[in-house]
């Protein structure tokens, strides 16, 4: 994945390849420049046109309820930023060649070509429609500043209640009731009166709060934080991070953290990837990360936060939501 920057191309992430279960809290480590929130942002589609990728996203959904965990069907889109571009020869082969040979028991869905084949429980060969994760739908996202991500002045109540009129097809009032009902969940004071606060009217945690809620608001399978709690001092960070880590779990959502900080990143996920340079260095679970490293590296990043913190890496839940 490469940037366009004064002429030149700027290689951001070289190949990166990565799953991340449906359910799981995975995080994503890396100093400043590494390519964690470019990463971020090709799965949720936000790259700019500067962009280029090439790529691809294999998204499975969850099965239906008769048939149970045994056979999800599945879909896979492209990572397809919007305004950049893809290498065709990385587009998704005709779905039925891929699912013969990579994913024989799966129902891919090719966005490009526009349908899915797949099968049906009984194994015939069944025509549904289309699906492609879409940002804001599918995939929330909360940025670093909340004061960037909200609309200054849009009151709150207005911001959230959007996203569920524009992708759960609700009536304004019922919008509004489901930002009511989400200002309730991330815990803000005071429900009634923040649904017409305007967003300078809240505390830095609180906006973040508010932009969770936005984010959670239309049901996203895939909850991306990137940088959620970095802007926050670090009780109110502790508390975002107990609120992330309540929601995914009371929603079933699959969670990326995304953070520069391993003593979060540790408190919070299940796996943690590490990256250096636009590569993937490490992956595993948190507890070997933390104990037992690979890399260099991931030893110097973790060095770097005993030093500066002894708190102990793991064992640091118990915090408010
Ligand atoms: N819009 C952009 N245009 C050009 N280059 C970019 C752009 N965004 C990021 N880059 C470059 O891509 C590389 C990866 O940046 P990225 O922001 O993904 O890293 P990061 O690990 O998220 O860093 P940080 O924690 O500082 O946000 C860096 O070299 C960065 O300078």
């Amino acid at each position: 994945m490469t940037y366009r920057r004064d002429g030149n191309e700027v290689a951001a992430l070289k190949t990166i390849n990565l799953d991340i279960g449906a359910g799981e809290r995975l995080a994503i480590i890396g100093e400043s420049g590494s390519g964690k929130s470019t990463l971020a942002l090709a799965i949720a589609g936000l790259l700019p046109a500067s962009s280029r990728i090439e790529g691809r996203l294999d998204w499975f959904l969850p099965s239906s309820p008769s048939s149970g965990a045994k056979a999800p069907p599945s879909v896979l889109p492209d990572i397809s930023p919007p305004r950049g571009e893809i290498t065709p020869s990385f587009r998704l082969s005709p779905i039925t060649e891929i699912a013969s040979k990579e994913l024989p028991s799966k129902l891919p869905i090719s966005p490009l070509a526009g349908e899915m084949s797949g099968r049906t429980e009984g194994g015939g060969t069944d025509r549904q429609p289309k699906f492609v994760p879409l940002g804001g739908r599918d995939i929330g996202f909360v940025f670093q500043d909340p004061s960037a991500s909200l609309d200054p002045v849009m009151a709150v109540g207005k911001q959230i209640a959007e996203v569920a009129y524009t992708h759960l097809g609700l009536t304004w009032p019922q919008a509004y009731a489901k930002a009511k009902s989400l200002l309730e969940r991330v815990r803000l004071p005071d429900p009634d009166s923040a649904l017409r606060a305007f967003p300078h009217q809240l505390s830095g945690g609180q906006k973040q709060r508010v932009a969770i809620a936005a984010a959670i608001a239309a049901g996203p399978k895939l909850l991306i934080a990137d940088e959620a709690t970095s802007a926050l001092d670090t009780i109110v960070q502790a508390e975002i991070v107990a609120l992330i880590r309540r929601l995914v779990a009371e929603d079933g959502m699959t969670l990326l953290f995304i953070s520069h900080d391993i003593a979060l990143a540790a408190e919070l996920a299940e796996r943690i990837a590490v990256f250096r340079h636009g590569e993937l260095l490490e992956l595993g679970p948190t507890a070997q990360i933390v104990d037992a490293p690979t890399q260099a590296y991931t030893r110097t990043l973790l060095d770097a936060h005993i030093g500066l913190d002894a708190t102990p890496l793991l064992n640091r839940a118990g915090l408010n939501a």
